[in-house]
């Protein structure tokens, strides 16, 4: 079996094409499905989402519905989005918004560059939300430009770490079941309070599962269910699954899914997405060479620091940025050595900026400098260094934080041993600023000037 997105470890391929990579990693998730498919022994149906976004997120406790809280600046949705629209075997996506936030949600689909993607109105609850997404790919509605899918994932816009292996089985269980969701062990255990608040009765928690998303049908299973289930299931139901079962008498197979699949709920959920976006965005850091000078070794002691300190990072030289860019490498470390030129900075700034890399998620660039800042006067020698504040603040319209780090490198050699101990000192300073910078992305340090 051939599975899309390699296990999590990666973020969601972007939205924005990056050229030349979709077209290889579309086909290679388009075949997933149909040889997951043809291994199950059926054929790929016509897939499409539903995702439900009408919500008003009371328990996150914020003005703005939960799903356009930002994260590193870009609503949560966008990313839940993205995640969906890099399966290519998904064909269309319909979102449930409500009239108020319509504007909204055209300006995210836009500015994120968003692709397949329908709006539809979303009801009073969740339940009615998700019934007027399966209307809009149904056949029997007046005005229906859809074309109705075999099977429909129902998926949480505030879920939004879903990868392609998940849908991927959710679908084919669907196709094969009727219905599947994804089941997460409980972390707590389930009791029942009597109306005195007394503990009535306790359920075995290993015989239970908490159901998550995304889910899948095949669409008659659960159009059919939303046709017929009362106002009271619309009001107050919380299971799809359950529709299905009641409605249309068809079990559902559970799936095991992973633990990225909790819906962000609270506000420490916010927390705990924005760092494993973090994460995933900080594993590849490339470091590009000044190769005009021949002090350059000390470019490379930096890289095989960094490659110690950064032990589970991916670091790279950036002999070939194009391709290095497509990787979707969202860290950078420029190095010009004995110079405080930005030829090489701006060189890498201009290719960021033609490639669409930092639509969505913010790329760190660290112009590192290594001069002999103790024994040159830094007047003249630093002016040019300063004018990192200006390159800065024109990066950062383009979502690109970029800071400057001052590496002592003595010129004048007396005290060869000592000299040497300061600049491994230096060195080991710069790494870990270098590394910092890149974990905690706070766009609050850009333009600045550090020193190691
Ligand atoms: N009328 C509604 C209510 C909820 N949802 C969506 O259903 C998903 C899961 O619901 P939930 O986490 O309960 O979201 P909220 O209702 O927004 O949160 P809360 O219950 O805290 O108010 C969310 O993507 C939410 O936007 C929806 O489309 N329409
Ligand atoms: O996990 C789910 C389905 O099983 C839903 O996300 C959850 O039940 C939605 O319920 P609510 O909107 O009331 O939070």
């Amino acid at each position: 079996m051939e599975l899309g997105p390699p296990g999590g470890s990666g973020p969601a391929e972007p939205g924005p094409r990056l050229r030349g990579l979709r077209g290889a990693d579309a086909a290679a998730s388009a075949s997933s499905l149909s040889r997951f498919g043809a291994e199950a022994g059926c054929r790929a149906p016509a897939v499409a989402a539903v995702l439900p976004a009408g919500g008003s997120g009371e328990r996150m406790g914020v003005p703005t519905p939960k799903q356009f809280c930002p994260i590193l600046e870009r609503p949560l949705i966008s990313y839940t989005l993205q995640a969906l629209e890099r399966v290519s075997w998904i064909k269309d996506i319909i979102v449930a918004v409500t009239r108020e936030n319509m504007e909204t949600m055209k300006g995210i689909i836009q500015r994120y560059q968003h692709k397949r993607i329908s709006l539809v109105e979303a009801g009073v609850t969740r339940h009615r939300s998700i019934f007027n997404g399966l209307k809009a790919l149904a056949e029997d509605q007046p005005n229906c430009r859809l074309s109705k899918p075999e099977v429909v994932i129902i998926h949480d816009a505030v879920r939004p770490f879903v990868e392609e292996d998940v849908l991927l089985k959710v679908v084919t269980a669907a196709q094969e079941h009727g219905a599947s969701g994804a089941i997460r062990p409980l972390v707590s255990t389930v009791i029942s309070p009597s109306a005195d608040s007394c503990l009535d009765h306790s359920l075995e928690r290993a015989r239970y599962r908490a159901s998550e998303m995304p889910q899948a049908f095949l669409f008659d299973v659960i159009y059919d269910a939303y046709q017929q289930c009362s106002d009271y299931d619309l009001e107050f139901g919380t299971e799809c699954l359950h529709l299905a079962l009641k409605y249309s008498h068809i079990k559902a197979k559970l799936v095991e899914g992973s633990p990225d699949l909790w819906k962000v709920t609270y506000k420490r959920d916010l927390y705990a997405a924005e760092s494993i976006i973090k994460e995933r965005i900080s594993q590849k850091v490339c470091v590009v060479m000044d190769t005009k000078e021949d002090e350059e070794h000390v470019g490379h002691c930096l890289e095989e620091m960094l490659k110690t300190e950064l032990n589970h990072v991916k670091v790279t030289s950036g002999q070939d940025l194009q391709q290095i860019i497509l990787e979707q490498c969202y860290n950078f470390v420029c190095v010009n050595v004995m110079t405080s030129d930005f030829e090489e900075t701006q060189r890498l700034l201009n290719m960021l900026e033609e490639s669409n890399l930092s639509i969505l998620y913010p790329v760190v660039v660290i112009s590192v400098h290594f001069l002999d800042y103790e024994s040159v006067p830094l007047g003249q020698k630093m002016e040019k260094v300063m004018q990192i504040r200006e390159f800065a603040k024109e990066a950062k319209k383009r979502n690109i934080l970029l800071s400057g780090l001052l590496i002592y490198f003595p010129q004048v050699e007396n005290n060869r041993g000592l000299e040497e101990q300061k600049l491994r000192e230096s060195l080991r300073q710069g790494t870990t600023i270098i590394s910092a910078l890149i974990k905690e992305r706070n766009s609050g340090l850009i333009g600045q000037l550090l020193v190691a």
